[in-house]
């Protein structure tokens, strides 16, 4: 018996529909054949979106939205320092608030080199890792303020927000993953000589839990430490558990070592199933390049493989992967529109 999966397309600001576009192409090849039906409603949301309506996202989308089971997201935001836009109006009033009121708390972002691609670092040996960023937390939860703005004695705050409860859940989330990888290793990465508090917080949550998965080796490094393996001995990551904003900046770095942003995925995980679980490219909206069918659409493919991965469809997922990487280790120098590149993926596929 197919199953349908009632899935939301945000496409977004400048080069996410190209993406989408593509990733939207390779879902429809490869759901037929895991006996998937693929009910799509788009949702027109973005910088684009505000600038002509001055709406950012309503109730009635939210609603609307959290009422699929799954959503794919290409980018949004409009090019940054834009000043049609207040800063934060897109990503705070739209991206984030669809990460926090889908308590979205794994955010999910593997790194690998696919054979054949060109990493900046001379030897970057066996890149194999998952950085399990905290979602819904630390100094994104938007807890802050300005006094005195404009003067000279102008004070901006931008609290971080740690929970037991928020750290424990994504901290058992990446030993879970870890027990099921081969290597087994876990290494928190944070900045515990410094953000005392919510550092001791995160030890304390890991030490804990490590307790009960004998099995997994642990690991620390401070943040800034993490940035050097990265790009000294990045195989010697397997799972990284880390917050939100250590997150998004290392996971910029591993798209760097790995052949670049354009092949990223990620997906914003409810492991609960209480709300629809998101997927996204970890790039952004690319205004440099958008409209010009320049944008590298594999990360949206890619994300379009956690996505299936996510239901249980693992070999539709391993399809996906495979086509990629037979088309990444092919794809040569010469520069290639995005839709070629989506249609030599779907052609490995058909
Ligand atoms: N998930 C999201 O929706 C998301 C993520 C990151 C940034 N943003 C937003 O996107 C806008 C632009 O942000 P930014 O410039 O900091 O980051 P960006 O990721 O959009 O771009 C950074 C650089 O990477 C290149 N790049 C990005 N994706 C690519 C692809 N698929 N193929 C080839 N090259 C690619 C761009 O051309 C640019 O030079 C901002 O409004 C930002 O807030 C949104
Ligand atoms: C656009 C921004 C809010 C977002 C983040 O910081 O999480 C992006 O950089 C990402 O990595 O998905
Ligand atoms: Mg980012």
């Amino acid at each position: 018996m197919s199953r349908t999966l009632k899935l939301a397309v945000i496409p977004g600001d400048g080069i996410g529909p190209e993406v989408i576009a593509e990733a939207v192409k390779v879902l429809d090849v490869v759901a037929p054949s895991a006996d998937l039906v693929i009910e799509k409603t788009q949702f027109s949301l973005g910088a684009d979106r505000y600038l002509a309506t001055g709406d950012v996202l309503s109730e009635e989308d939210l609603t609307a939205i959290a009422s699929h089971e799954a959503i794919l997201l290409g980018a949004v935001g409009g090019k940054p320092g834009d000043p049609r836009i207040p800063a934060g109006i897109i990503e705070r009033g739209l991206l984030l608030k669809l990460r926090f009121s889908l308590d979205h708390y794994v955010n999910l972002r593997p790194t690998t080199i696919f054979p054949g691609v060109v990493s900046p670092l001379a030897n970057p040996g066996d890149v194999d890792f998952v950085v399990v960023r905290e979602g819904t937390e630390g100094p994104y939860v938007g807890n802050g303020g300005a006094l005195r703005q404009g003067t000279p004695y102008e004070i901006a705050n931008e609290l971080s927000v740690n929970t037991a409860h928020g750290v424990e859940r994504v901290v058992r989330y990446a030993f879970e993953l870890a027990a099921k990888r081969d290597r087994k290793k876990l290494t928190l990465v944070h900045k515990t000589n410094v953000l005392v508090n919510a550092g001791s917080l995160w030890s304390r949550i890991v030490d804990a839990v490590a307790a009960e998965y004998p099995q997994v080796s642990v690991d620390y490094l401070h943040i800034d430490a993490a940035t050097i393996f990265f790009v000294t001995d990045p195989a010697r990551f397997d799972v990284i558990v880390t917050d939100n904003l250590f997150g998004d900046i290392l996971t910029d770095l591993a798209a760097a070592i790995s052949g670049g942003i354009g092949l990223a995925a990620s997906g914003n995980i409810n492991p609960t199933n209480a709300f629809p679980s998101m997927f996204e490219p970890v790039h952004g909206s690319a205004p440099d390049i958008a409209g010009q069918q320049k944008a590298d659409p594999t990360a949206a493919i890619l994300s379009v493989g956690l996505l299936l991965e996510h239901f249980g469809y693992a070999e539709a997922a391993a399809r996906i992967n495979d086509a990629v990487a037979t088309d990444l280790s092919e794809r040569g120098s010469a520069p290639r529109r995005t839709s070629e590149i989506g249609d030599a993926i779907v052609a490995r596929l058909s």
